[in-house]
């Protein structure tokens, strides 16, 4: 019997290089076989223990215009995108069973739910076989040279053995083939339409990511990389292609090979390379994530050692809405909240400020981040927090000195006026006098 297929797009909103979905096109084509695609748009409004939102509206809004640029290349092969809203497995088991499905194919889940929420996807569609495959790092799973009991401790060891024994192979070249839709007609409600414009550069889709990146290598600034990835703003300053990594709008190894052919052709230096060794700090946060999922969310990590923080409602709310008393932490947060975007260096600046200035459990701020930031990336966050909360194992908590920081990386105070950063409360804690005896 031909097998009825159903791809579910996740963290791999695009179409080149795209291991799974070309499995999947492969399977039915050679099966005559038909296809369906769907994705999912998570709701806005499912809250963590310390009030942050799982989806914000800046990350939100750009998972909308990449699912519209994906429907709207789908539609010359002459399919659809389905749309799952609201209960994920709900949503799910109604489609696999309108589609009659009896495969599934999708990019292997980064996040513990997500992982739950397939095995409960199978489990109650009896009968229906799931196919996971990575379409989001560097590296083969299969590959890898080392598993969760030898996990290198260090980003050094994992470099090493990265640059030593590990190859990122060729991206795919798209076959062209596409199976027959399951079904025609739409199974599920239309996507919403785009409605919020914006001013920044965070456009989702994947051609926009690819134009970018484009833009950025034809710009002369990968040259040059090295000394400024630490600003604090500035559009060249670094990449930027966070956002449609995160998304999976861009495929990682494209652009690892579009980095080693810039180089071929205009030259390596320490900062074409120093790219390079960014992607494969994302590369063992990810593999992090793969192999210690619940870790990822604990206080101590893996490692059961770092800081304790508690809960302060007051301290965090300020620090939400950058009103604490350092005008560096208040430009980033305000420049964040504006924008869904913060430099490397304001992140370390302003998870530093949250942990050891005012004491914060450092999940808190990691869970604002998820809320907050346009290229949220799960094990990438997460795992960054716990780096800096020294977490993460082998290494100590990172505490940053704010003024001495703030005198290097804005000496003339020019990003705190840009972002306001200097209009705030520079009291941190307030006391109701009504509370007080007389
Ligand atoms: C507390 C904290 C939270 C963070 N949360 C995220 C997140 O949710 N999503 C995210 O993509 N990055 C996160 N980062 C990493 C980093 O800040 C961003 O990747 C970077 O600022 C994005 O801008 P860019 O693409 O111009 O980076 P570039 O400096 O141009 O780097 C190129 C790429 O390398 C990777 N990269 C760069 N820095 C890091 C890093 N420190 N760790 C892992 N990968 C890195 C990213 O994929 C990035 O797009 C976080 C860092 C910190 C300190």
């Amino acid at each position: 019997m031909a097998s009825r297929i159903l791809y579910l797009f996740d963290q791999d909103l695009r179409l080149s290089d795209n291991h799974a979905l070309m499995q999947a096109c492969l399977q039915a084509c050679l099966q005559a076989g038909l296809l369906q695609l769907v994705a999912y748009l998570p709701d806005n409004n499912q809250g963590d223990r310390f009030g942050n939102l799982m989806l914000g509206e800046h990350r939100r809004r750009f998972l909308l215009e990449s699912l519209h640029h994906l429907q709207q290349s789908l539609s010359y092969p002459g399919h659809h995108l389905e749309l799952i809203t609201g209960d994920w497995l709900t949503g799910m088991v109604q489609l696999v069973r309108a589609c009659r499905a009896d495969k599934l194919f999708c990019s292997r889940p980064q996040g513990y739910w997500e992982r739950r929420r397939l095995k409960a996807l199978q489990q109650q569609c009896g009968g229906l076989e799931i196919v996971q495959l990575d379409t989001d790092t560097l590296f083969q799973h299969a590959l890898l040279p080392f598993n969760h009991l030898d996990f290198p401790r260090s980003f050094s060891k994992f470099r090493t053995l990265a640059d030593s024994k590990l190859k990122v192979s060729e991206p795919l070249l798209s076959s062209g083939h596409w199976p027959s839709a399951i079904s025609k007609v739409r199974l599920t409600p239309q996507l919403p339409e785009l409605t919020a414009t914006v001013s920044s550069g965070y456009i989702g889709g994947e051609s926009q990511g690819m134009a970018n990146w484009q833009a950025y290598l034809a710009s002369g600034h990968a040259q040059s990389y090295k000394e400024t990835r630490d600003r604090l703003d500035g559009w060249y300053q670094s990449t930027k292609l966070s956002p449609w990594l995160a998304s999976g709008c861009l495929s990682v190894r494209q652009v690892w090979h579009q980095l080693r052919d810039y180089e071929t052709r205009w030259g390596a230096n320490a900062s074409t390379g120093w790219i390079a060794v960014e992607l494969l700090w994302r590369e063992y946060f990810h593999w992090y994530g793969h192999f210690f999922p619940k870790a990822l969310f604990l206080q101590k990590g893996r490692s059961g050692q770092g800081l304790t923080g508690c809960f302060y409602p007051e301290r965090f709310r300020k620090w939400c809405e950058g009103n604490t008393p350092w005008p560096v932490v208040n430009a980033c947060m305000n420049q964040l909240n504006q924008t869904g975007y913060m430099s490397n260096r304001g992140r370390q600046l302003v998870a530093s400020a949250l942990i050891h200035e005012m004491g914060i459990d450092w999940r808190a701020g990691a869970g604002y981040f998820q809320q907050q930031l346009v290229d949220f990336d799960l094990p990438v966050n997460w795992g960054n927090w716990q780096y800096i909360a020294g977490a993460f194992g082998g290494q100590q908590p990172k505490h940053f000195d704010l003024a001495w920081q703030t005198a290097k990386h804005d000496p003339a105070g020019e990003f705190v006026r840009l972002w306001r950063g200097d209009k705030a409360d520079e009291q941190l804690d307030h006391t109701d006098a009504a509370d007080w005896p007389c």
